[in-house]
């Protein structure tokens, strides 16, 4: 099996108590995990196989205490899940701040994932699925409605998906520097020719340069 170069990283953002660990660690180890301590970031890094490859992934879980405009996590994030309860309407609202902050600060196209958690509490259900439908609308993203405490293949699917989306991206995106690169060094090429020529004429006609017979001819003395 071989072994990718490097990590993909997932970012999870989220109100407060959506379920951000719950659904992270759902799809890590496929167990729901009822309680976990509030409050705090915590990254988890694990291999997946992912064609014919290994492939390194880092998931950092930012706690909803964390201030949004200081996060430096999202600046080298290969994809984004964006967390909100379907019980609690606060949670879309926290969403939406968070996808407007994404769509300003994230400058390349993160593939970004509006995850709506808990669905097995429908009867509980605050958050409209019209509203929801504009957001995402509005914001480009894909969405998905999961009960991290009900489903593992619920949770695995969008993870899946999205893991796939953030390495597209960073291929299109490493093709892009290459392209980018490779262009420099054509233009730059391109210069230093004409810059040569140039002098070669200035320089000639005050010193003829040898040719190729005179030199031989100077060797044979
Ligand atoms: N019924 C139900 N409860 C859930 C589900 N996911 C998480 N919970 C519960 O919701 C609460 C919050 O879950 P966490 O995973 O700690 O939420 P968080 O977003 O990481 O919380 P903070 O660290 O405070 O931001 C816990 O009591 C979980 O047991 C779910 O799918 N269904």
């Amino acid at each position: 099996m071989k072994t990718t170069a490097s990590c993909l990283k997932v970012v999870v953002f989220g109100g407060p108590q959506v379920g951000k660990s719950a659904v992270t660690v759902r799809f890590l180890t496929k167990r729901f995990i009822g309680e976990y301590s509030s409050g705090t970031d915590c990254s988890y890094q694990m291999m997946f196989r992912y064609e014919d490859a290994a492939l390194k992934v880092e998931i950092v879980d930012c706690s909803s205490s964390s201030d949004l405009e200081k996060n430096k996590e999202v600046d080298t994030a290969d994809a984004v899940i964006v967390v909100y309860s379907v019980i609690d309407s606060e949670s879309l609202k926290s969403a939406h701040t968070i996808l407007d902050f994404l769509n300003k600060r994230v400058h390349f196209s993160v593939p970004v994932l509006l995850l709506g958690n808990k669905t097995d509490l429908e009867h509980l259900r605050q958050v409209s699925r019209d509203d929801v439908m504009r957001m995402t609308r509005n914001y480009g993203c894909r969405h998905c409605e999961v009960s991290a405490a009900e489903s593992y293949t619920g949770v695995n699917r969008p993870f899946q998906q999205l893991l796939a989306d953030g390495l597209e991206t960073r291929r299109t995106r490493l093709g892009h520097v290459k392209r980018r690169k490779s262009l420099f060094e054509n233009v730059s090429r391109r210069l230093g020719n004409v810059f040569r020529r140039k002098s070669l004429e200035e320089v000639l006609p005050k010193r003829r340069l040898p040719t190729v017979v005179e030199n031989m001819n100077r060797r044979s003395v």
